[in-house]
C-alpha cells in the first residue's frame, strides 16, 4: 500500500494554530501528506465572515515555508454547498481505488456526521481520522453513527494502510483550546490574536482585515 493521503476540510474563518498543529500531528501519526481544503460554501453553518478567496489566502500564508501540509482549493471551484462527499469522490477519482484516503475531522465535527450530505457514503470512499478536541471528549454519539462505526473502529494508523477506505481511527492530538470564533471575537473587539494564529497572518495587513472591519 502507498502512503495515505489525508484531507482536512474546514471553514478556516480564519485558520488558527490549532488547525495547523493538529493537521501536522495527524500527518506525523499517519505518515501521510495532508491537504487543507477551505470550504467555499460551508454546509450547516452561517456563512463565513471572510470570502472563500480571503480564507484560502489566509491558509496559503499560514502554510508558507513547509511542504507537508498543502492547500487544496478545489472546493472553491464548485458552485453550491461544499459537500464533503463530492470532494472525496473527486479526489478518489484522481488517486485511484487503491490508495488509502483519510478524511480528518475534529471530534466536534464527527459528532454531527449523521447530518452531513449522504453521510453513509463517506465510509465507502475514505477512512475517517477523528482528532481529539478540548471540550468534545467522550460525549455520546448518535445511535446511528455508533452502529455505523462499531465494526470499523481501529486503534493504530497501520490499520489504515490495509485498505483504501472504511475504517475509523481516533487520533489523539495536543489539546489546544483555540477556535476561529475566539479569533474573530478578538479581532472584532480591536484586540490582537497574536500567537493564536501564525505570525504569517500579520505580514500582510489585508489578510485579517475582513475580521477587523465593523
Ligand atoms: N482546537 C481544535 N482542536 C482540534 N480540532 C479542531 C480545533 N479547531 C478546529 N478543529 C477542527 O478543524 C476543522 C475545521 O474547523 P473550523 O474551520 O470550523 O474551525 P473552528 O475553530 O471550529 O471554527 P468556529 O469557531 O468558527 O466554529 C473541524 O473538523 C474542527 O473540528
Ligand atoms: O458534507 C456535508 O454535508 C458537511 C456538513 C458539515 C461540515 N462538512 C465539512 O466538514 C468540515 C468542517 O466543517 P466546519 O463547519 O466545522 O468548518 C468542512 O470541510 C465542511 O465542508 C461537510
Amino acid at each position: 500500500m502507498t502512503r495515505p493521503l489525508a484531507l482536512f476540510g474546514g471553514t478556516f474563518d480564519p485558520i488558527h494554530n490549532a488547525h495547523l498543529r493538529v493537521a501536522w500531528e495527524a500527518a506525523e501519526a499517519l505518515d501521510a501528506d495532508v491537504r487543507l481544503l477551505p470550504a467555499s460554501v460551508p454546509p450547516h453553518r452561517d456563512q463565513p465572515r471572510a470570502s472563500a478567496q480571503q480564507r484560502a489566502a489566509l491558509v496559503r500564508a499560514a502554510l508558507a515555508g513547509q511542504q507537508r501540509l498543502v492547500l487544496d482549493t478545489r472546493e472553491l471551484q464548485r458552485e453550491g454547498p461544499s459537500y464533503t462527499i463530492d470532494t472525496l469522490a473527486e479526489v478518489r477519482d484522481e488517486i485511484g481505488t487503491e490508495r488509502p484516503l483519510v478524511l480528518l475531522v475534529g471530534a466536534d465535527a464527527f459528532a454531527g456526521l449523521t447530518s452531513w450530505h449522504r453521510w453513509r457514503e463517506l465510509f465507502d470512499v475514505a477512512h475517517i481520522g477523528v482528532l481529539t478536541r478540548p471540550g468534545h471528549e467522550g460525549g455520546a454519539l448518535p445511535t446511528e453513527l455508533r452502529t455505523k462505526i462499531a465494526s470499523r473502529r481501529c486503534a493504530d494508523a497501520a490499520s489504515l494502510r490495509e485498505s483504501a477506505a472504511g475504517r475509523v481511527l481516533p487520533i489523539a492530538v495536543t489539546p489546544l483550546e483555540i477556535s476561529a470564533s475566539q479569533v474573530r471575537a478578538l479581532l472584532a473587539a480591536g484586540r490582537d490574536p497574536r500567537w493564536l494564529v501564525p505570525d504569517a497572518l500579520f505580514a500582510n495587513p489585508d489578510l485579517l482585515a475582513p475580521y477587523r472591519e465593523g
